[in-house]
């Protein structure tokens, strides 16, 4: 049975937030990041934090931050291969990832894309939407970073074409405002309103 470690994505530059850490935006009581933290420390082995910039500011959380080592904002991907590279160090064979921004994510989450990457014969999944598939939200194998290692550093950037290429599963899920993010001031507004 494999027991993923969970790997929240904070890495971006949240440009149409106007800059910073928007995860650390206040929303209902908390912050962004506490309600994922809240929904996603009871489906994982452990989590961690990749964010790039300044840990510190993190640090009242107590969760390990991990930067990319891909440099120059090289999207969710790089994300993910700092994860992998996490896990690895902590004997883990699979990461979930989530986005920092997405306050209001799937509870069975982790459960739901490993039936998917069973069902399918694979261990890399993500979920999906009607609205679409959900590149942030995946279950991805150690086994495969020194892969993406690779499709990064040769300029690839877009998630689905990566996952596509090593037949990833698709875990579906009926609703498409749980993936609701918080990308200007007008969604932050927007999820205090859907509290
Ligand atoms: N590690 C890492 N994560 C990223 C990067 N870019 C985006 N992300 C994460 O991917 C998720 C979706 O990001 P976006 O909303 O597309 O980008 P963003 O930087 O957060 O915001 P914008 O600058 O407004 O597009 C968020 O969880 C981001 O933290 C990156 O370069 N590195």
């Amino acid at each position: 049975m494999i027991q993923p470690l969970g790997v929240i994505l904070a890495g971006g530059q949240a440009s149409r937030m106007g800059g910073g850490d928007k995860a650390l935006l206040p929303l209902g009581g908390g912050t962004i990041l506490s309600h994922v933290i809240d929904r996603f420390a009871p489906q994982t082995a452990g989590l961690a934090l990749n964010a790039n910039g300044d840990a510190a500011r993190f640090a009242p959380f107590g969760l390990p931050v991990i930067a990319d080592s891909i440099t120059g904002f090289a999207g969710p991907l790089s994300g993910v291969l700092a994860g992998l590279d996490w896990a690895a160090s902590q004997g883990a064979s699979h990461i979930v990832t989530a986005a920092a921004d997405t306050p209001f994510f799937p509870c069975d989450l982790v459960p739901q894309l490993m039936l998917a990457a069973e069902n399918a014969g694979t261990d890399l999944a993500l979920a999906a939407s009607p609205g679409g598939r959900q590149p942030t939200f995946g279950l991805w194998p150690t086994a495969l970073r020194d892969d993406l290692r690779a499709a990064l550093n040769g300029g690839l950037r877009k998630v689905v074409l990566w996952t596509d290429e090593h037949g990833a599963a698709t875990a579906n899920f009926p609703d498409d405002m749980a993936f609701f993010n918080v990308n200007t001031p007008e969604d932050l507004a927007g999820a205090q309103a859907m509290l």
